[in-house]
């Protein structure tokens, strides 16, 4: 699904954040980011979703190479990536559903969009995806009411409804206790393998990436210096990314 080859990215104080970093991604795979604070891993997704320029590299993306491409085409992939926060950006004052229905905003005709209607089967859809993340009983409750882990698995269910094939889901649980960040990364885990979607997911808790990665990668002085299928690391590879 995703090939990267070489993809190298500097600021232009000079600092090479991201170094010949080179991988092949496919769905169906949580891949779990580790790295230690400004090893570069918001650059890293900001860099794979088109929102920083590459220095170098090759990016193919559903078998056609996409490096270098231009806005239109841009925009097309934006539709098919989501980007979830730490603090996922979500209306307070709406409801968990009115906030899932919102992200059908650019999949609606023009004439719906305009008058702003929401059909039976979008609302299904929608209770269908908050059920799927057991929040059926606040979907009527205005987000400024759910917890961190609540708010963050509505954002999740935002990008199920967009449609989304990739999510880089950056340090979504930073901030929540360990209880709520295993209810998230869970919901990451089955919406991954059930809706064949590739995740990637930055963490700052190893044991989070052992338990939920399908894959854990580590980041250290811009190169990606572990990557293994999702188990427990070892010392070494410990030393190496941290
Ligand atoms: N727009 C920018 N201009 C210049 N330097 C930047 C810019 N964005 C990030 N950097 C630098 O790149 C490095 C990596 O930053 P980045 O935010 O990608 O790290 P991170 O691993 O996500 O950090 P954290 O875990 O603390 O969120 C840092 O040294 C940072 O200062």
């Amino acid at each position: 699904m995703i090939i990267v080859r070489n993809l190298t990215k500097s600021f232009p104080s000079g600092q090479r954040v991201l170094d010949r970093i080179s991988f092949q991604a496919d769905e169906g795979e949580l891949v779990a980011l580790l790295g230690a604070s400004g090893s570069g891993k918001t650059t890293f997704f900001r860099c794979l979703m088109l929102k920083e320029k590459w220095n170098d590299g090759q990016y193919i993306y559903d078998g056609k190479d996409i490096s270098g491409t231009g806005a239109w085409e841009k925009f097309r992939l934006n539709k098919q990536w989501a980007y979830l926060e730490e603090k996922p950006s979500l209306n307070l004052k709406k409801t968990a559903l009115k906030n899932v229905l919102s992200a059908l905003l650019f999949k609606k005709s023009w004439w719906r969009f305009l008058t702003n209607s929401v059909s039976e089967d979008d609302h299904m859809e929608a209770m269908d995806y908050l059920d799927k993340v057991g929040l059926l009983d606040k979907a009527h409750e205005p987000v400024e009411k759910l917890s961190g882990g609540e708010k963050q698995r509505v954002a999740i269910c935002k990008a199920l409804i967009k449609g989304a094939k990739v999510i880089f889901a950056d340090e979504p649980v930073s901030g929540l206790d360990p209880e709520a960040a295993s209810l998230v990364m869970q919901d990451f885990k089955s919406i991954c393998q059930k809706h064949k979607l590739l995740v990637f997911c930055s963490l700052h808790q190893v044991e989070l990436a052992e338990k939920f990665g399908s894959r854990i990668w580590g980041l250290s002085d811009g190169k990606l210096v572990v990557d293994i299928a999702g188990r427990r690391l070892t010392q070494r590879e410990k030393e190496l990314i941290f």
